[in-house]
């Protein structure tokens, strides 16, 4: 929305400089000028796509279209009718979409694997070139596209393989989290649910992430929010300008210039303590004692640079952006979709009850919540982040089995479509918490159907050597929020409330409407002091 704000006033103002007297010598140097830039864009406007001329574009631009401004703005707001346009007229078969990040290739979902397991296809490249990380504020994505992939083995070598000794402070940092968000009233209070769970979510991770003492540092948790709503909205605001202005115009963007406040101070919070880390270290190595292991992600850092520079507060701001939204945003979802089905969120209770009682906070007990697992899956199954998925940049030429070649510095995504493929799901369009249990019990589809498991019908993780490292910890860290939120809350949805969650869509993107409200007040919890396992 916010790039539209910003582009309507830019033509209004280009449409004003045309109707200036044209007698005054000035005012013809004026239009003269503009008329020479509009000219310039406007040829690169006609010469800089159609690079891949054997696949067909399906979003041609029409007459005269200042810098794309005409198929950017659909793009926005239709991308979803053009993918559905792609696949009706090319069905299997790979199709040139123009985006608001330039020509993009869409593939069909058969192409997965081949995909998946491509070493010339490469996230980190796409990532680099879409959120602007030669820009001052945006190093959080320059550190992402490192070429030794430091916060990459940071999730898949330490986090994931922490995960059952991080699920105890985990429950812990969440029961102190819903207390201060949620409370323990005993009426129905309204609120806006993303807001809530996007703080517990950020506390929480923090907890795991630095540890206990800055996880309750309010402006660490405020910059750990704002920065990746402010990068996203700041990047996308940038990507409806040519590439040429956008070294100019993010100096004025606002969320621009609020990433470049963020860093700074981030790196305020957080170097104190990794300069007290390293002196510690330091000193016990120098007395030939083992150095004490702290096991935060500012420990994994140290070890796994081993040596190598990085800059620890844009390390931290990097695990955050990849984590809070993405499991907020899912969280939100699964909510908004059991606050609709009391039923179910019984079932769960007993579930969770149950598991928790055997086993407490292990991640054994979460892994047999079978239900919760299932729930989590079908909501993002329905629901996923994005309309398309394993978003890839080409850095050499990758022929396809369909006989296309997608050439080096091409970008590619895959469709989801199979998210709701009536072969592979009965009533695919129907959200059934039961239906990944089911796939559990069945020999043929037990190994897929966990909520972590990727596969070309369950893209919300990506797929292949790119697949969100990160998943295990989400789906762990979402169960533990879910078993506080339910069995200490009960839940319910406003009067008014659609049938099912409408998401926000912008460009490929969907999101959870963070203005939905749901009802919710504290309940008795069977029994059970879950905040005491
Ligand atoms: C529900 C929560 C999450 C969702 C939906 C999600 C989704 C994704 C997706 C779609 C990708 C791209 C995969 C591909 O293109 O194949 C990705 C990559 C990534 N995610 Fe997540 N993610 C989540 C949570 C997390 C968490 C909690 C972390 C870290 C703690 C994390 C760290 C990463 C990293 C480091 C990558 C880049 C992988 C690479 O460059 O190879 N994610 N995530």
């Amino acid at each position: 929305m916010t790039s539209l704000a910003v582009v309507e006033p830019t033509l209004q103002a280009q449409r004003e400089s045309f109707s200036l007297p044209i007698h005054d010598a000035t005012y013809l140097l004026v239009r003269g000028s503009v008329a020479l830039v509009l000219g310039v864009i406007l040829f690169m406007n006609i010469h800089g796509d159609s690079k891949v001329s054997s696949i067909p574009l399906i979003n041609q631009a029409k007459g005269l279209d200042i810098a794309n401004w005409g198929w950017r703005w659909r793009f926005a707001f239709y991308a979803e009718e053009l993918l559905q346009k792609g696949m009706a007229l090319y069905k299997d078969r790979p199709f040139k979409l123009m985006t608001d990040s330039g020509e993009i290739i869409v593939l069909p979902s058969n192409l997965v694997s081949t995909i998946g397991s491509e070493d010339r296809l490469l996230l980190r490249e796409s990532v680099a070139e879409d959120f602007h990380a030669h820009l001052p504020g945006f190093e959080v994505f320059a550190a992402a596209a490192r070429y030794d992939q430091l916060g990459q083995s940071v999730v898949r070598k330490r986090l994931t393989r922490s995960l059952n000794k991080i699920t105890e402070p985990l429950s812990q940092e969440v029961s102190f989290a819903t207390e201060l968000r949620l409370g323990n009233g005993k009426e129905w209070k309204k609120v806006y649910i993303y807001k809530e769970i996007l703080d517990i979510v950020a506390r929480s991770s923090s907890r795991v992430f630095l540890g206990p003492d800055i996880c309750r540092n309010e402006d660490w948790l405020d910059i750990t929010k704002r920065y990746t709503s402010e990068a996203f909205i700041g990047s996308a605001i940038l990507r409806a300008f040519p590439n040429w202005f956008r070294n100019v115009a993010h100096w004025v963007i606002p969320q621009c210039r609020n990433l470049r406040w963020m860093a700074p101070r981030a790196r305020e919070i957080i170097t104190p303590f990794i300069e007290e880390r390293r002196r510690l270290r330091a000193e016990s190595l120098a007395k030939g004692e083992t150095p004490a292991a702290f096991d935060d992600a500012i420990d994994w850092f140290e070890d796994e640079s081993n040596g190598a520079p990085y800059d620890a507060a844009i390390a931290q701001l990097g695990l955050s952006m990849a984590a809070i939204h993405t499991t907020s945003d899912l969280l939100t979802e699964t909510l908004l979709r059991l606050a609709r089905r009391p039923e179910l969120v019984e079932e769960l209770r007993s579930e969770v009850i149950q598991e928790l009682r055997k086993d407490g906070w292990k991640k054994t007990a979460l892994y047999n919540m079978k239900l919760l697992d299932s729930v989590i899956k079908e909501s993002q199954r329905l629901r996923p982040i994005s309309m398309v998925s394993m978003v890839r940049k080409a850095v050499e030429d990758v022929p396809l089995p369909t006989g296309e070649v997608i050439p080096k510095g091409h970008r590619t995504v895959v469709l989801t479509d199979q998210h709701r493929s009536a072969e592979l799901f009965t009533n695919p369009d129907v959200f059934d918490g039961h239906r990944f249990v089911r796939q559990r019990a069945c020999p043929e589809t037990e190994n897929t159907a966990h909520f972590v498991s990727t596969t070309s019908s369950s893209l919300g993780f990506g797929h292949g050597k790119h697949a969100c490292p990160g998943r295990f910890f989400a789906a762990n860290e979402l169960k533990v929020i879910l078993c506080h939120l339910l069995v200490k809350y009960d839940w319910k949805v406003a009067p008014n409330a659609p049938a099912e969650p409408e998401p926000l869509k912008y460009s490929f993107a969907l999101q959870a409407d963070p203005w939905a409200q749901l009802y919710l007040k504290r309940r008795d919890c069977d029994g059970l002091d879950i905040d005491a396992i």
